[in-house]
């Protein structure tokens, strides 16, 4: 069983309370739900925007005029089907990848290329194996890269490991390494696709708080892939169901936070999206 199917489990068995306890508001098919955003404390990201964005490989059309506005600091959650397009969409903001047509705009300039504002975080780790912890954090040894990189491993709770190989390090901890990674370089943006998906239940749950903390004390804009529907409604402020390369879903989530996935009003809301999906 995933932890999806877990949570259908359990989201299943609050559809009772479901329509009391639903105060998110929702909107169909990209329509924004930028107007009422809530922007994390610090101000440091970016906005971002799609504006008639379609991808295809070959003659399969992945994504279909994608239209969307994220205001920065938002918290993003993208979920839905296997293949639905959701790695193409973030590809597609890091500059990996480019729109067949249409424009990705972050703060407020349409991009091409490589942005180096955005910042992206895997399933995998991917740390370097012959790279100490701090090395693997200071990857661009840009001046004063050494004391960055000490405080990026501060901030993810990792003092005192900054000589060990990532050989030794447990899953949870190879993922603390490459989130200080990505923080040293003060992204605007950060793209988070499936990072806990490989993780155990509890170090999931520690990864969730030190997200959502991190997100908070830094303010830039998240977007994260998940499978998980509690995750989502657990973390973000926003969600969006991708469905057939349109977004068929873009719901807020405007409960107070820290958020329990027990909680009758987070579960419901998760019920809310499985539907979609
Ligand atoms: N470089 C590529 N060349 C050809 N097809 C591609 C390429 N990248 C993605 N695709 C196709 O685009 C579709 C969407 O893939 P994508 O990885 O974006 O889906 P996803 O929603 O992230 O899936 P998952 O949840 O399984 O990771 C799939 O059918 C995939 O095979």
């Amino acid at each position: 069983m995933t932890l999806a199917e877990g949570a259908f489990g359990r989201l299943a068995n609050s559809r009772s309370v479901s329509e009391r306890t639903v105060i998110a508001s929702e909107k169909e098919s990209g329509a924004s739900a930028a107007a009422n955003a809530r922007v994390a404390p610090g101000g440091e990201g970016l906005s971002l925007a799609f504006r008639a964005v379609r991808k295809s490989f070959g003659d399969r059309q992945v994504l279909k005029d994608i239209d969307l506005e994220i205001p920065a600091g938002q918290f993003v959650a993208i979920v839905g089907r296997s293949g639905g397009g959701k790695t193409t969409l973030m590809r597609l903001i890091t500059g990996l990848d480019a729109p067949t047509s249409g424009e990705v705009v972050i703060d407020g300039k349409p991009t091409s290329g490589l942005q180096k504002s955005v910042r992206l975080l895997f399933q995998d780790a991917r740390l370097l194996p012959w790279e100490t912890v701090i090395g693997n954090v200071g990857i661009s040894r840009e001046q004063g890269w050494r004391e960055d990189a000490a405080d990026a491993l501060a901030d993810v709770g990792l003092s005192g490991r900054e000589k060990d190989w990532p050989a030794v390090l447990s899953g949870g901890q190879r993922q603390r390494v490459s989130l200080a990674r990505a923080l040293v370089s003060r992204p605007g943006i950060l793209l988070l696709d499936e990072p806990f998906g490989a993780l155990d239940a509890l170090t999931r749950a520690e990864m969730h708080q030190l997200t959502e903390r991190i997100w908070q004390e830094h303010g830039f804009t998240t977007l994260l892939i998940t499978h998980d529907v509690a995750e989502a409604a657990t973390l973000a402020d926003r969600v969006l169901v991708l469905r057939d390369g349109h977004i068929a879903l873009d719901l807020e989530i405007d409960l107070p936070r820290p958020r329990r996935s027990y909680d009758p009003a987070v579960a419901s809301i998760g019920a809310k999206i499985l539907r979609e999906v």
